[in-house]
């Protein structure tokens, strides 16, 4: 097997004393590729990317190429993965350029300072987003935001890009762009854990999509053998027909929901 892969194993993830992840194992994610993380509201997802980004204490194993994450410096971290949370923090009086130097000097302490500013620069023409370079971030839209948060992320290039829900607040236009910009990182070897609301989204741009039900490991696979009725029943306690598109992605189609929505509530976690 090749080194270049994401291997988690045993990972328990708790806040305070409540483990929300128990002993998750999620087969080797080689680099290269997308993998959509999938789950029902409280299923876990923003837990274990905050987990693998070093952002909560966590036990068991993540090792990124060799290498085992959970026991690197923040500084290390840093240079080798990109982590993107759900919503930026407000109250920042930086400009988005700033906030990106700021992302950069994380993982490059000793960068020179106008260097710095040319490759933040440069990720947000890579995200057609130069327009935004001297905005206050809290003067943005949230689409714009999610712009920012996406090009923080992304400019250390790092092996690892962690997404939590990208292209939530972003019009068509942006959300491909995004999409594709992910795509063309992963092909030049780097991999991408994306959270996704949106199935047929994550159909059309992962290879593999890990589904996530009240903190473990509902199934995982390729876009079209982990998105199946039986998995939007069990998961999201909807009744629903998939149909395989001829481009590759997938339509769902939901008729109803489960009984009461029993399905649902235990997958994400609360019945437990
Ligand atoms: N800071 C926190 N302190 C305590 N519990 C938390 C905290 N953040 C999340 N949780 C709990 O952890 C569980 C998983 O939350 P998480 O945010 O990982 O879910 P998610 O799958 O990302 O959900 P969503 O799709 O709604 O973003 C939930 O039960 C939630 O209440």
């Amino acid at each position: 097997m090749s080194n270049k892969s994401l291997h988690i194993s045993g990972l328990t993830v708790s806040y305070g004393r409540r483990a929300i992840i128990r002993d998750l194992h999620v087969s080797p994610i080689q680099a290269g590729g997308i993998t959509a993380l999938v789950g029902p509201n409280g299923a876990g997802k923003s837990t274990l990317l905050r987990a693998i980004a070093g952002l909560l204490p966590a036990s068991g194993k993540v090792w990124l190429n060799g290498q085992n994450l959970l026991a690197m410096s923040r500084q290390q971290r840093a240079a080798y993965v990109g982590f993107m949370p759900q919503s930026l923090p407000a109250g920042v009086g930086l400009s988005v350029l700033e906030t990106i130097v700021t992302a950069l000097k994380v993982a490059s302490p000793t960068g020179n300072e106008k260097l710095l500013r040319r490759r933040a620069v440069a990720v947000l023409e890579r995200l057609n987003a130069v327009h935004l370079a001297l905005e206050p971030l809290d003067r943005l839209s949230g689409g714009q935001r999610q712009m920012a948060g996406l090009a923080q992320a992304l400019a250390p290039d790092p092996e690892l890009l962690l997404l939590d829900e990208p292209t939530s607040a972003l019009d068509l236009r942006h959300q491909f762009h995004i999409m594709r910009t992910v795509r063309e990182l992963t092909r030049s070897g780097r991999s991408a854990v994306i959270v996704l609301h949106d199935l047929a989204l994550a159909a059309e741009w992962a290879d593999t999509v890990v589904v996530m039900s009240g903190g473990g490991l509902y199934v995982e696979g390729r876009p079209t053998d982990a998105v199946t009725p039986v998995m939007l029943r069990d998961v999201y306690g909807v009744v629903a027909d998939v149909v395989a598109l001829p481009s590759g992605s997938l339509r769902i189609d939901i008729r109803d929901l489960t009984d009461n929505g029993a399905a649902a509530r235990q997958a994400a976690g609360d019945a437990a």
